[in-house]
């Protein structure tokens, strides 16, 4: 990570240290404002404390946007005296704070104050767990897009020349936004070259014949451990080189976003040969910006043949549902496969709730399986369920033309399916195979775009 830590700035995250985990000692007053009802504290502050800091006081507002501060200024007078009474460092505000508020807010507080956002810090807790070359870049990419307004914002201070050395940076320019735009251009290069080998080994597994499972959910709904309830032992050396995600275990804390990277396992099943990956957390409200600098790592749920959508059952209604609501939008339009609703921790829960529970949430969550991933209730029934889900094989028959555009088809459902009958005669290759509907239809709609073809 760039920047160094404990940095004055109040710009970006790159002024930041993202570097590291020791920020135990950083004191954050979190504050929220909303249009209407009761501002909620509780994720922020839990983002806050993954962060590494310590939560020192917090400060809710209902009112509707002030153009120049996010607060009401008499709220921000309030702020700045929470600050000096709890002996704060920095300001966590769980708005969408514009680069002109946040610089406003921090003339408001005591020197070297920083304000951070919701994003900024959800960057923090990233670029902290950030331990592979992909989720690096990853942040990166995140870090730069976030910057890129604020840097133009800046220069067009600078020009109006009311503020030299705006935000104790020295001068600005376009060649500074320049700058970001290539670097960001750099880093799109190399995680799409990344992304690149990843379907390439999916597609290598796929052809293997395993289905791929992927767990996605609200961060801390109990992927990870459900991970490892479902995961067969698995001799790491034999699969270290091939497939280097086996290697990792998949860890779970009390924690958000204690999984960053994605890890693939083996699955524990009867009959279909599953590949499992778990992966990073969703949460509400972050800009497109954000996601799509994770797309990549959202690929292995939204490439899945089947998605186990976990959540955290022990946890109220109007939060499992809101929760839920975050899951299926960032799932749609990206994802195809069948979602299976896994309501994970009903070890805490009484018959009764999980009942009232599923009836409540009938129509965002049909049919869910209940499970405890600590104690392995219902994993059974889940097992059962995933084999039951997964698409079936088809079996299709194919007559081509035999031309190269046909050849290159032939070798395509080679590498897709498995072929049982492979015969030419009177110029006419007939392909007898089996595979995933996705396949059988592509393969079909390959063919029909081929010239003179029939198909039986
Ligand atoms: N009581 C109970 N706790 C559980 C269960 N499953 C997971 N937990 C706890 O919930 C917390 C989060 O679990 P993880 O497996 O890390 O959750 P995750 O979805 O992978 O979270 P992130 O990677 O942070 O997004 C941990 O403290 C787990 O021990 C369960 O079935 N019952
Ligand atoms: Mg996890």
């Amino acid at each position: 990570m760039r920047g160094d830590a404990g940095g004055t700035g109040r710009t970006g995250p790159t002024d930041r240290g993202a570097d590291g985990g020791a920020t135990g000692d950083r004191r954050a007053i979190v504050a929220k404002r909303v249009d209407a009802g009761d501002a909620d504290l509780t994720e922020i502050t839990r983002l806050a404390e993954a962060a590494g800091y310590e939560v020192v006081g917090g400060l809710t507002q209902t009112r509707t946007e002030d153009a120049a501060f996010m607060f009401g200024e008499g709220k921000v007078a309030e702020l700045r005296d929470l600050v000096r009474e709890r002996e704060a460092d920095c300001v966590v505000i769980d708005n969408d704070v514009g680069p002109y508020q946040t610089f406003n807010v921090g003339g408001k507080l005591p020197e070297g104050v920083e304000v951070i956002d919701r994003f900024t810090l959800i960057l923090e807790i990233f670029g902290q767990r950030a331990n592979t070359r992909k989720a690096q870049l990853q942040v990166e990419l995140a870090e730069l897009r976030y910057e890129l307004p604020r840097a133009e914002a800046k220069a067009s201070l600078a020009k109006r020349d009311e503020r030299p050395g705006f935000m104790g940076l020295g001068e600005y320019d376009e060649s500074v936004e320049r700058d970001i735009k290539r670097q960001i251009s750099e880093i799109r290069d190399e995680l799409e070259s990344i992304a690149e080998k990843e379907q390439a080994r999916r597609e290598q597994r796929r052809d293997s014949g395993f289905d791929l499972v992927a767990l996605a959910g609200y961060t801390n709904a109990g992927k990870s451990t459900l991970m490892r309830q479902l995961a067969a032992e698995l001799d790491v050396d034999e699969n270290e080189d091939r497939h280097p995600d086996l290697a990792t275990t998949a860890e779970s804390e009390d924690m958000l976003f204690t999984t960053l990277g994605t890890t693939t396992r083996r699955a524990e099943m009867d009959k279909r040969d599953v590949l499992l990956t778990d992966t990073v957390g969703f949460i509400a409200d972050l800009p497109h910006w954000l996601v799509e600098s994770f797309e990549s790592t959202l690929d292995s749920v939204y490439r899945a043949d089947l998605v186990l959508l976990v959540v955290d059952a022990s946890e109220p209604v109007p939060e499992m549902r809101e929760k839920l609501v975050t899951s299926h939008d960032t799932l749609y339009e990206r994802n195809e496969a069948p979602i299976v609703t896994v309501f994970n921790k009903v070890d805490r829960l009484d018959p009764g709730e999980l009942a009232d529970k599923r009836a409540a949430l009938s129509g965002l969550a049909p049919d869910p399986v209940a499970v405890s991933a600590r104690t392995g209730a219902g994993i059974a029934e889940l097992r059962d369920r995933v084999e039951a889900e997964l698409p079936e094989w088809e079996r299709e028959r194919l007559m081509l033309p035999v031309s190269d555009d046909a050849m290159s088809l032939v070798s395509w459902i080679h590498d897709h399916a498995h072929v049982d009958e492979e015969t030419y005669a009177d110029e006419q290759v007939t392909l007898a195979f089996e595979a995933k509907p996705s396949v059988v239809s592509r393969a079909r709609s390959k063919a029909a775009e081929l010239a003179p073809a029939s198909s039986t």
